[in-house]
């Protein structure tokens, strides 16, 4: 087959995650497989803005695959979502003969992509790479399952100084919109309680009770997790103190989340999206993103795409509810 495009660029942009530079090594390899030449974007929209191009290479992407962070470093691009910066990057494009752009980011970027094709009309593939799982056409998230790892790491030994001192912990997790990756850990850690932007709070039945729930079954220490969207973890320990006596320790887990060499699933599904959001280029396709539903490679147009909402996913939630022993029992 022979290619529609000769020259591509690839990009990372947003919030860095774990897996990004597994990505940005298989497109790079995918193009040169399918007789494409692709080239480095540096910083992001910026970097196009300011023609900010690197070359990349085989060797260049030798070692990528087990890195963290980006190579390609990442930023949020003010100037890129005014006509005039996409106007500039429509002249880097010109000047470097970039026929179609790879955009490694969250749901901004692809807003960014759309917006930049239909005013430029240089074509524009999407790849799912954020922490939070938040992306609402795709099950799965470059970086998401490196960042719950990695925060449950660092829970586990939360943990066992709060259990030697018998205390109660409060940690906070990244995501300010989406609780995904709060949820998932607190079930993974066994949580006292996990709160949630996507769940309205009431803090007697949601924290009091299952605090109180752990102590009356002999437990001394407990492990109340909270996503970042949620609003400070500094107000919920005091709130704890001013209803149960307890003096929690807050412990915010930050930016620690996205660092790290990425999991094996994380290279897998960066390897497999690059691929694919290559091909999909070179098929001569624009205005798409790559995708995961039930488990299989798919890929949506942007505007679809960005139109889909996504909630928690309620089962898992459930299931939680269920085992930190909260009162809503289910009719069976
Ligand atoms: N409506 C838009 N028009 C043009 N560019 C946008 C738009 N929304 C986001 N972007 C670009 O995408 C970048 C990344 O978006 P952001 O929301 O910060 O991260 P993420 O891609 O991880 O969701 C922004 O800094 C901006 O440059
Ligand atoms: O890097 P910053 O500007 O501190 O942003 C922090 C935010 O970025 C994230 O880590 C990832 O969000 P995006 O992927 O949408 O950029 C959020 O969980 C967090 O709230
Ligand atoms: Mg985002």
């Amino acid at each position: 087959m022979k290619s529609a495009v000769k020259r591509i660029g690839v990009l990372t942009s947003g919030g860095d995650a774990p897996g990004m530079n597994a990505a940005i090594r298989s497109v790079v390899r995918a193009s040169m497989h399918m007789g494409i030449e692709c080239l480095g974007i540096r910083r992001g929209f910026n970097g196009l803005i300011t023609g900010d191009i690197t070359s990349m290479d085989f060797v260049q992407t030798s070692g990528l695959i087990g890195r963290g962070g980006t190579v390609l470093y990442t930023a949020r691009s003010e100037e890129f979502k005014t006509d005039e910066g996409r106007k500039k990057a429509a002249n880097t494009c010109k000047l470097f003969g970039l026929e179609g752009i790879v955009g490694i980011g969250g749901d901004g970027t692809y807003r960014g992509l759309l917006e930049f094709s239909n005013q430029e009309g240089v074509a524009v593939v999407g790849v799912p790479g954020t922490i939070d799982n938040d992306i609402a056409c795709t099950e799965y998230t470059i970086g998401y399952d490196t960042a719950c790892n990695t925060a449950l790491e660092a829970i586990d030994r939360l943990k066992d100084t709060m259990q030697s001192h018998e205390r109660c912990s409060v940690v906070e997790v990244m995501g300010r919109h989406a609780g995904h990756l709060a949820l998932y850990v607190g079930v993974a850690c066994g949580a006292t309680a996990v709160l949630i932007p996507e769940k309205k709070i009431d803090f007697e039945r949601d924290v009091v009770e299952p605090i109180r729930a752990a102590r009356l079954a002999g437990r001394t220490h407990f492990m109340v997790i909270v996503a970042e969207g949620v609003g400070s973890s500094y107000d919920v320990a005091a709130k704890i103190k001013e209803y149960t006596g307890l003096d929690p320790r807050v412990t915010v887990l930050g930016h620690v989340q996205r660092g790290g060499s990425p999991s094996a699933r994380d290279r897998m599904e960066a390897t497999y999206m690059g691929y694919n959001a290559v091909e999909l280029l070179a098929q001569g396709k624009t205005n798409r993103v790559v995708a995961m539903q039930k488990g299989a490679y798919v890929d949506y147009d942007i505007n679809e795409a960005l139109a889909m909402k996504k909630g928690i996913d309620e089962r898992v939630y459930t299931v939680l509810r269920a085992l930190i022993g909260a009162e809503d029992k289910l009719n069976i």
